[in-house]
């Protein structure tokens, strides 16, 4: 069965399309095994025997101007490859999706009281369905239009079906001997006139008037401290030459969020894989300590994350990877019905009634997309 990914990055206009027709992607078991790969990455949060990463190696790779330029034919071929799955059965009524939101926070809850958890994402899925049918083509087309800063990308394999997200978070990007990663948590919706600039944390707001420069609470500075630390270590065990900067304030869509940024050289003989391996899932996305919190997680959120809070994006491909973390996302079922994906950190004193209030903001990515 053939495989496509098609992208753009950030604040580019070009778009990238890549098929593989003529053979299977490569399914994986670790991130190690990407040392002298190239190709499109889609990783699960996760990996399964069911859901592996996957790496497409696409015979054909065209790149276009911009997302008007792809010619309808392969917007067409990209509609017909999308693997839908017709059936429809096991999604919830929405009160239930609340009930069980409820049970997994208190679940939580309890665990960052009793100090067993300093900082928990717990995430759930909304199942939308949609009056006129979509075509993952035109979502596409309409994720790129309304997000400029994110990376959006539209993918469909066999094991992982079809997926539409409008990212904000790098996990690891590289070109040359140049790496970049951040650290992205702590979320606030954004409200009167639009953010136009992404402006230092307590370091004045730029050209922004203090009514629009968010002020921050120690629980979304806190979120974000635990995720650059982490970020830090990480990189340090790979490179000695590391430069931070931020936190700022960065807009995604309709929320901000604290960024921080890393910069630095990956110590010679040490490979992306095994970078990686350690990085991810960071606790944007999973925990800490992170392997007691990403054992819970598999073990008691209510749905399964699937490929939501994984990553993907090109590996090496022109010089270049740039890997995403498979955030404001949905799996598309087929062309009525979306599962719509979003997780917000928790700790000690997080109040259920925001937390969900705070899913239900970055699932609006999405909804604006299926509701345009
Ligand atoms: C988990 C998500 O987002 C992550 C969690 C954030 C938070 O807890 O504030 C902010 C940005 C992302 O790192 C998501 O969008 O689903």
């Amino acid at each position: 069965m053939a495989g496509y990914a098609v992208y753009r990055l950030p604040k580019e206009e070009k778009c990238t399309f890549m098929m593989q027709a003529e053979s299977v992607p490569l399914h994986l078991e670790s991130c190690q095994e990407f040392d002298g790969h190239s190709g499109f990455v889609i990783a699960p949060f996760v990996v399964s025997d069911d859901k592996p990463i996957v790496l497409l190696q696409p015979e054909t790779t065209n790149i276009y101007g911009s997302v008007g330029e792809i010619p309808a034919d392969v917007a067409e071929m990209i509609d017909k490859m999308s693997m839908l799955d017709a059936v429809s059965a096991d999604d919830e009524a929405s009160g239930a999706e609340r009930k069980h939101y409820s049970h997994d926070f208190r679940n939580c809850h309890d665990r960052l009281v009793s100090g067993a958890f300093r900082k928990i994402v717990l995430a759930r899925m909304s199942a939308e369905t949609v009056s006129c049918e979509k075509s993952p083509f035109a979502l596409f087309r309409q994720a790129c239009e309304m997000y400029p800063r994110m990376f959006v990308a539209l993918f469909s394999t066999s094991r992982s079906g079809t997926w539409l997200m409008a990212t904000p978070e790098v996990l690891l990007e590289q070109e040359g001997d140049a790496w970049h990663t951040i650290a992205l948590a702590g979320t606030m919706q954004l409200e009167g006139d639009a953010l136009l600039f992404d402006v230092p944390l307590g370091n004045g707001c730029g050209s922004l008037s203090p009514d629009n420069c968010p002020a921050w609470s120690d629980k979304n500075i806190q979120e974000q401290r635990y995720v650059a630390t982490y970020i830090k270590e990480c990189i340090g065990r790979f490179s000695h030459d590391v430069s931070e900067a931020g936190p700022c304030t960065a807009r995604a869509g309709n929320l901000v969020h604290l960024r921080s940024d890393f910069r630095f050289a990956l110590e010679e003989g040490a490979g992306i894989g095994r970078l990686l391996d350690m990085l991810h899932p960071t606790p944007a996305v999973c925990g800490l300590p992170k392997k007691e919190t990403f054992d819970f997680i598999v073990r008691n959120e209510h749905t399964p994350r699937g490929y939501y809070s994984g990553f993907a994006g090109p590996l090496d491909v022109c010089g270049r990877t740039n890997l995403y973390v498979s955030l404001r996302c949905m799996y598309i079922r087929d062309s009525r019905n979306f599962h719509l994906y979003a997780g917000g950190g928790l700790l000690q004193d997080s109040v259920e009634e925001q937390e969900w209030n705070e899913t239900e903001a970055k699932m609006e990515t999405m909804r604006k997309i299926l509701n345009h």
